[in-house]
């Protein structure tokens, strides 16, 4: 199939176009470089534009026959979206609307979607399947929410398929080393974590210990990227072959706190990492963790790297180029 990959310049896209194109797709990245690397995506055909310009989209999209869009374009820090909402609701929500209006045009009606375990805010109950409630507690929470109940409407009215697949939280890396998380400035606990066993940064800062959880720092539900870029090749199929637009969660089970993340980071790398205490962070919840059975009912997804020593053995190797 021949693909538009929107953000495929970023971190979880560019795995994405490696998997695609091992898999026999033809593959286009459009992505503006606001937070991407041309680099990571070595000869793939490359777009640099905005998914806000609609005349760039009408001639790319007329161009090209695309079967499908795959779309990671967006701003993702929950932070920043709490600070500079207009940012997020310009970027993730305007913009994606332009997407998708470019697409309709066009006459593609298969689009997979990132979304994210921020749509669900404060669990009500653990782990988190697709039924919980939705009620996001950041404006970057909500620009995605918004997303999935846009696309729900466009199947209704112009027939177009989605599958939005909710993240819980991205980690790992290619298992070769060759690509991995590259975020300017790095939000991401793994690979801060593994700055500070580097060296190229002096330690990490623990956000909060006196969170309702054993240990007192916050779980997370950590799935190694691989694993989400196969969940988008699965997504691809099931619409491919006809069926209906979905929106699944995606994560391996299993929470782990920040302690615990550290803990396994020393035992992987073999160094000593050095710990601060810090206040809490704004709008983390004490615990996400996903149940992704849907997804591997209904479409056979099954996670080929879940431990959480090998997702940071791969982010470690990447680290170490
Ligand atoms: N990283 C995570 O843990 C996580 C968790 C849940 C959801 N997500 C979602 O997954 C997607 C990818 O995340 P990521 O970690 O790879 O982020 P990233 O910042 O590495 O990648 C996003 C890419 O989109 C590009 N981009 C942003 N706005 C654009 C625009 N208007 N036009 C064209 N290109 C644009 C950026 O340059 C970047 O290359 C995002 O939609 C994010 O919200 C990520
Ligand atoms: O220096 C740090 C960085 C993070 N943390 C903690 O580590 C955990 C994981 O934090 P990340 O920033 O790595 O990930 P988040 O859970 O905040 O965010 C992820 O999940 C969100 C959904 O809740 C969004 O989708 C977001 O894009 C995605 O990165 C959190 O408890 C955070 O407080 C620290 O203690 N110190």
């Amino acid at each position: 199939m021949k693909i538009l990959v929107t953000g495929g310049a970023g971190y979880i896209g560019s795995h994405m176009v490696s998997l695609l194109e091992k898999s026999g797709h033809e593959v286009t990245v459009m992505d503006n470089l606001s937070n991407g690397h041309r680099d990571s995506i070595g000869e793939t055909p490359f777009i640099l534009g905005d998914i806000g310009d609609r005349s760039l989209l009408d001639q790319v999209l007329a161009e090209n026959s695309f079967d499908a869009v795959m779309h990671f374009a967006s701003f993702i820090q929950v932070g920043e979206s709490v600070t500079s909402p207009s940012k997020y609701y310009n970027n993730n929500v305007s913009k994606t609307l332009v997407l998708l209006d470019a697409m309709v045009n066009a006459g593609i009606r298969k689009f997979i979607f990132s979304s994210t375990a921020a749509i669900f805010g404060e669990p009500i109950y653990s782990p988190i399947d697709e039924s919980h409630p939705k009620s996001p507690v950041s404006p970057y929470g909500r620009t995605k929410l918004f997303v999935e109940q846009v696309l729900a409407d466009y199947r209704q009215a112009y027939g177009l398929k989605s599958v939005s697949l909710r993240y819980f939280n991205a980690a790992g890396a290619d298992p070769d080393g060759k690509n991995g998380e590259r975020h300017h400035p790095e939000t991401h606990l793994i690979p801060l974590i593994l700055k500070a066993a580097s060296g190229e940064r002096d330690s990490i800062t623990v956000y909060g210990k006196d969170y309702e959880t054993p240990d007192g720092t916050c779980i997370r539900d950590y799935i190694h990227v691989v694993d989400l870029c196969e969940a988008h090749l699965l997504s691809l199929m099931h619409l491919s072959s006809g069926g209906d637009s979905a929106a699944y969660n995606l994560g391996n089970g299993q929470g782990f706190s920040v302690l615990e993340v550290i803990a396994a980071a020393e035992k992987v790398t073999q160094k000593e990492i050095r710990v601060k205490n810090g206040n809490r962070r704004e709008g983390d919840p004490p615990r996400l963790v996903a149940d992704s059975r849907m997804i591997k009912q209904e479409l056979g997804w099954t996670p080929h790297y879940p431990e959480i020593e090998t997702i940071i053995k791969h982010a470690w190797k990447f680290e170490n180029q």
